[in-house]
């Protein structure tokens, strides 16, 4: 078995940083790379959804996690990136199908609209979730333009 953990680029904006430090507590089974921001001081969400996904998008990382209020601000800064298909996850099942159907490769989470258990619970479920390819193959490709 190899010892080789999965890369994970975090970010998130005042709103999301305490679930972010949460989070990185939890993650210890993946190398997880803190992209701020850092306190609970107002900030702006693309200052750091642009950089998670430019580190996602250029492989450097396998997935991001990006948190927010509600988690619009940072998907729609992630999903501006070419190879980024950012998902806004509330429920457990959302974070399944987001992976299972359009093999996302960055979890964005609304902080102020789930518990604390709920985004582990999200978190895990998109890392663990693997995309089940055929019919949604050929929609994932159709998604760049
Ligand atoms: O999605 C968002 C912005 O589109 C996020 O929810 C932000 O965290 C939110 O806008 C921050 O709001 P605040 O009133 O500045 O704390």
């Amino acid at each position: 078995m190899s010892d080789t953990k999965i890369k994970i680029a975090i970010g998130a904006d005042h709103a999301g940083f305490e679930y972010k430090e949460i989070l990185k507590d939890f993650l210890q089974d993946y190398e997880v790379k803190d992209f701020g921001t850092y306190s609970e001081n107002s900030v702006d969400y693309p200052d750091f959804a642009h950089p998670v996904a430019a580190a996602v998008e250029n492989g450097e990382f396998t997935y991001g996690i990006l948190l927010c209020g509600s988690a619009n601000g940072v998907a729609i800064t992630a999903n501006k990136h070419q190879h980024i298909r950012a998902g806004l996850c509330w429920e457990n099942e959302v974070a399944s199908l987001v992976r299972k159907h359009n093999d996302a490769n960055v979890l964005c989470i609304p902080a102020r609209f789930v518990s604390e258990e709920l985004a582990k619970e999200i978190t895990t479920t998109f890392l663990t979730t693997v995309f089940e390819g055929g019919r949604h193959q050929n929609r994932v490709e159709k998604i760049s333009c």
